[in-house]
Parts: C-alpha cells; sequence; structure tokens
C-alpha cells in the first residue's frame, strides 16, 4: 500500500492517535488474516478502516503546499541526529525525541494560522530544532517577530546554521532558559504577542497558559495555539494514567471552562487547539460576572455594541463610490475604503484609468466596479448613482473626491477658467451631494465624504490659484451646511482637506521648482503622500466617527499653522 509506505516514512514511532489506530488495525489485521475461522466480512471491513486510518496522513503531507528548502533540511538533520548520544554526552539536559518535531502537515498549518490573524509577533514555548519556529516565521510579515523559548543551549546552536540560511531565520529570538521564567522576563518587559504556540513539557501547559492570560502576554482578540491537545488519545480514553495524559485532559477542561477564551481542538497528528482571546461582551455574555468594585462595567470596557474601535472602523458590506478615483488621492480612497470591507465603485473621467483601479482593487480580493463619469455634467450624475444603486442596492458611503486646479494671476484669470474649475470643484461636488443624498436619506443612513483643500484655510503661495481657493472654500461652506441639514436624517456630510499631495500632477515643469519653497512652510519637512490621508477617509466613512458632521479634517504636516 503506497500510502501506507508514505506514512511509515515520516515517522517510526506511534505518536498521534491515528497512528494508534493504525497500529491496532494493523494487530487486529494480522489476527484475522491467520485465522481462517473469521468471516470474511470482517477481514473486508478491518481492511477498508485500514486503509482510511492509513491513507489520511500521507494524502495530507502529499495535499498541503511543499515546505521550504531550510524546512526540508531542518526536517532531515533532526531525523538524522543521534538525539540518545548527545544526552548521553551531557550535551542536552533531556533525551529528545525525535518525534517531538511538528513537522510538514502542522508546521503549514502554523503558517497559514500567521496569515489568518495577520500576527506580527509570536511567542513559541518550546523550540525543539526550530521547525515550527520557521514555519510561522515564513508566515511573518518582513517586519514581523518570534520569540521561541527553549531550556536546551544545544538546541539554539543546533538550529542556527538553518535559520541563517533562511530569510526568515532574522525574524527569530531564541531565549534559553527554563520557559516560565522567560514568560515572566517578556512579562515584565510589557512585552505582547498576537499568537502564542504552546509546545513544551505537557504538565507546565496550565501554568503556561495561565500566566500569559493573567499578565496580557496576549493581545486582544489574539491566538494562542496548543500542541498535542489530544495527547495520544489519551485525553478521552477512560483507562488513562499517564500524567502527561492526564495534565492534558485538566488543561483542555480548564480552558473550555474560561470564559475569557473560546476554543477548538483541530484532530490533526496528535491534537491542536485554537483558542482565541473573545472581547469582554462576548466573555460576558449571559453571565453574571462580578467584578472587583473599580471595574466600570459599561460601553467603553465591553466595546459600543461589544465592538472594540478598530472593528467599528471596518465597513464590511457598505457600498462605496469615490469619484477622481482613477489616481492620485482618488485611487488611494477607493483603496483604503476597498481595504476596509466595502465594495467600490471606481469613478474617473478617464476610462482607462478607472478600469486600471478597478483591476487593481479586483486582484486584493476587493469587489468593485468602474465607472466613466464627467461630475460636472448632471446626466452623468445622475447615471453613476443609478448605475450603483442598480447594481448594490444602496450606497452608503460618498467620496467626491474629483477636482481641477489651474493656476493664473487674478487679475489675467479668464471666466472659462473660473466656470470650468467651479464646474468640477464645486457645482460638481454639489450635485454629487445631493445625488447621493437623496438615496442616503431615503436609507436613513449615509456618509458623505468631500475632498476639500488646505487651501480652503490659507492661500498657498507662490502659485496663484484664485479660482481652486475659492471653489475649495465653497466645499467647507457647502459641507458644513449639509452636514447639519442632513444629520437629524442620519446623513454625515464631512470633508478632507490635504495639503500639498506628492502625486504626479505636482511634478509638471510649472510647479516642481515651487517644492523646496513649500518644504520650508511645512512643519513636518515633507509633503503628504496619499497614503497619509487613508485612514481619515476610512474613519470618516465608519460608524466610528457618527457624530461627526460639517467637519474639515485638515490633514497637511501642520502648513497652516504657520
Ligand atoms: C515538543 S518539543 C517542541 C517542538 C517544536 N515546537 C517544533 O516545532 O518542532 C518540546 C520542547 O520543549 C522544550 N522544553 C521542555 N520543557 C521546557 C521548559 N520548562 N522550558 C523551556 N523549554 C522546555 C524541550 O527541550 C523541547 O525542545
Amino acid at each position: 500500500n503506497q500510502t501506507a509506505q508514505i506514512y511509515f516514512l515520516f515517522t517510526d514511532i506511534s505518536d498521534t492517535p491515528m497512528e494508534f489506530m493504525v497500529d491496532f488495525l494493523n494487530k487486529a489485521k494480522e489476527i484475522a488474516d491467520s485465522n481462517a475461522n473469521i468471516p470474511e466480512e470482517l477481514r473486508v471491513n478491518l481492511q477498508k478502516a485500514l486503509d482510511i486510518a492509513c491513507g489520511l496522513d500521507g494524502y495530507l503531507e502529499k495535499m498541503s503546499s511543499q515546505e521550504s528548502a531550510p524546512l526540508a533540511e531542518l526536517y532531515q538533520k533532526t531525523m538524522e541526529h543521534d538525539w540518545d548520544k548527545v544526552f548521553e554526552e551531557g550535551k542536552t539536559q533531556f533525551r529528545l525525541p525525535k518525534e517531538c518535531i511538528t513537522g510538514h502537515v502542522e508546521g503549514q498549518t502554523l503558517k497559514m494560522l500567521v496569515h489568518m490573524s495577520k500576527a506580527k509577533r509570536i511567542l513559541e514555548i518550546g523550540m525543539f530544532t526550530g521547525y515550527g519556529a520557521l514555519s510561522m516565521a515564513e508566515g511573518l510579515p518582513e517586519d514581523g517577530s518570534l520569540v521561541a523559548c527553549e531550556i536546551e543551549q544545544y538546541l539554539k546552536e543546533f538550529a542556527k546554521p538553518i535559520f541563517d540560511r533562511s530569510p526568515h531565520g532574522k525574524k527569530i529570538t531564541v531565549k534559553i532558559g527554563s520557559a516560565m521564567d522567560s514568560l515572566k522576563d517578556l512579562a515584565a518587559a510589557g512585552e505582547q504577542f498576537d499568537m502564542v504556540f504552546i509546545d513544551a513539557d505537557k504538565n507546565n501547559y496550565i501554568n503556561y497558559y495561565k500566566f500569559i492570560l493573567d499578565h496580557n502576554l496576549l493581545r486582544l482578540s489574539g491566538v494562542i495555539c496548543v500542541d498535542n491537545s489530544l495527547f495520544k488519545a489519551k485525553v478521552y480514553l477512560k483507562d488513562t494514567a499517564d500524567v502527561n495524559g492526564l495534565a492534558l485532559r485538566d488543561f483542555n477542561q480548564f480552558v473550555k471552562s474560561d470564559l475569557r477564551v473560546e476554543q477548538v481542538i483541530v484532530p490533526l497528528r496528535d491534537g491542536i487547539s485554537i483558542i482565541r482571546r473573545v472581547p469582554m461582551a462576548t466573555a460576558c455574555a449571559g453571565t453574571q460576572v462580578t467584578y472587583d468594585s473599580k471595574v466600570t462595567d459599561d460601553e467603553v470596557f465591553r466595546g459600543l455594541n461589544g465592538r472594540s474601535i478598530l472593528d467599528r472602523m471596518r465597513l464590511d458590506g457598505r457600498v462605496a463610490y469615490v469619484t477622481g478615483a482613477g489616481q492620485g488621492i482618488g485611487r488611494a480612497f477607493a483603496h483604503a475604503l476597498g481595504e476596509a470591507g466595502a465594495k467600490v465603485a471606481v469613478v474617473d473621467l478617464d476610462q482607462g484609468k478607472a478600469e486600471g483601479v478597478a483591476e487593481e482593487l479586483t486582484l486584493k480580493g476587493i469587489n468593485c466596479i468602474a465607472i466613466t463619469a464627467d461630475i460636472s455634467k448632471s446626466l452623468d450624475v445622475e447615471r453613476m448613482i443609478d448605475s450603483i444603486v442598480s447594481k448594490w442596492g444602496a450606497i452608503q458611503i460618498a467620496c467626491n473626491n474629483a477636482g481641477i486646479n489651474m493656476n493664473s494671476a487674478s487679475e489675467d484669470t479668464s471666466l472659462k477658467e473660473w466656470d470650468q474649475t467651479f464646474d468640477v470643484n464645486l457645482r460638481g461636488t454639489f450635485m454629487c451631494c445631493q445625488a447621493a443624498g437623496r438615496v442616503m436619506l431615503k436609507q436613513g443612513y449615509g456618509k458623505i465624504i468631500n475632498t476639500a483643500s488646505m487651501a480652503s484655510l490659507i492661500v498657498p503661495h507662490p502659485q496663484k490659484q484664485l479660482a481652486y481657493n475659492t471653489s475649495k472654500a465653497g466645499v467647507v461652506k457647502l459641507t458644513q451646511t449639509l452636514g447639519t441639514e442632513w444629520i437629524d436624517r442620519g446623513v454625515r456630510v464631512n470633508c478632507i482637506s490635504p495639503g500639498i499631495v506628492d502625486t504626479p500632477l505636482i511634478h509638471s515643469e510649472s510647479l516642481r521648482p515651487l517644492v523646496q519653497r513649500w518644504l520650508s512652510d511645512i512643519p513636518a519637512g515633507r509633503l503628504a503622500l496619499v497614503t497619509d490621508l487613508q485612514a481619515a477617509v476610512v474613519y470618516l466613512a465608519s460608524d466610528a466617527s457618527d457624530y461627526m458632521t460639517g467637519h474639515n479634517l485638515v490633514i497637511e504636516g501642520g502648513q497652516s499653522l504657520w
């Protein structure tokens, strides 16, 4: 049986419930085969059970993504090493069984959990030769880090050359000593982790777990993974006398009853518990928890409607549009709203640009459509709103960002330039606000975010831009008026006033020489980047800003204050 052969390549000592099951079935099958009185049907059924049990681990190995070359090397080096000899030579304090390595499927599972939980800081308790540590480090972002606690100095040296060969090894710091002492040091230093992997001495699991939660080593909504939580099935077998099995049984029960967390045990290999720290609202739901008298049990403590502040900034299920989204600030707004969970209509005068940004969003898994519209034309504005509503049935977020800027000395400003600027910047913004506002007033909910400008507050110089400055001052007054007129019907209107933003527009031949001059006027010492504005649009689009209306949120590196 080929799958059985693959399976036996990986381990020669039974260590997991499935491996024990295979052993027992093999023995039963042997007995059946050597006994002529056994009914054929029993033999056939035993073989079927054996095929299922035998095939599982090999199949999981084959179907899980391949491990990296350094991980494969680490696995092989661990398997080939003579661990009894190093123990007898006094190089390790304990006799280390090579089977305690996490290995391919579990390593990939941990790496996947790191990705899914977006962990940046990981704590591992019990590193052995570093297979799990390196697997998790591979799932971390470039600036992520992992602290591995290990009692054996020998193992740190064993793992080092392979960590050094991996591009992810630099994320790992090994702390040698008893894990409990290391946890105390980490807590004293105020460290916190997004994910903890407990995989050391089984009798201490409960102490590690309690210490981690009681000393806030796990951040809010962090995850603890625990290896061997099925402990060779001993946690649920009635006749268990094994101390480690009993320790794990108590541990599982303790976690199950702990209101601060939720747990599942995944029956992979020897069992992996995934334990999530729950928000206070979930922890307290349906329970009569009585706190210490110093605790104020209110919405600040539990989170408004049970949602933490970052959850309240999520835009999942909302429909947004952004005008002028083909480039610059509008493109950054479209990405930001999409990343926060909204569906986004990417609106631009230039069809190619709108489609380009929509393609970017699609690649990131954001639901979107591209719409070509000239927002200075009322028919285009109506068509834009109608197509969004017919596609998605609502509009919760309207981001009126499209604008133009032309430079001329005021004595030379033509009426054509004035009208064109006002047609887009003010009349166009008004038409968009009105069309989106009508939909939102009917819904009883909406967030309008207009792009104004620092030019609404100061007169940027030395460039001359009368029409632009005046139109943007108009956008602020439009925002204030609508913001107060519609708030009692659930529609908030705010605007963002960026300072001078580093977009292709300011690299034009006429403006480029002015950059040095502008920089000397900006306390922050640099121009704004479009990414500096993204959090503001998400905040104003979210429930977290519900009490804010008619506001002009100025983001200019302090320029308007000098
Ligand atoms: C099951 S192995 C860890 C496997 C490892 N997580 C991996 O990915 O391959 C357990 C490790 O915990 C270490 N260990 C046991 N007791 C410890 C303690 N009190 N403090 C720190 N490490 C300990 C052992 O030396 C051993 O290397």
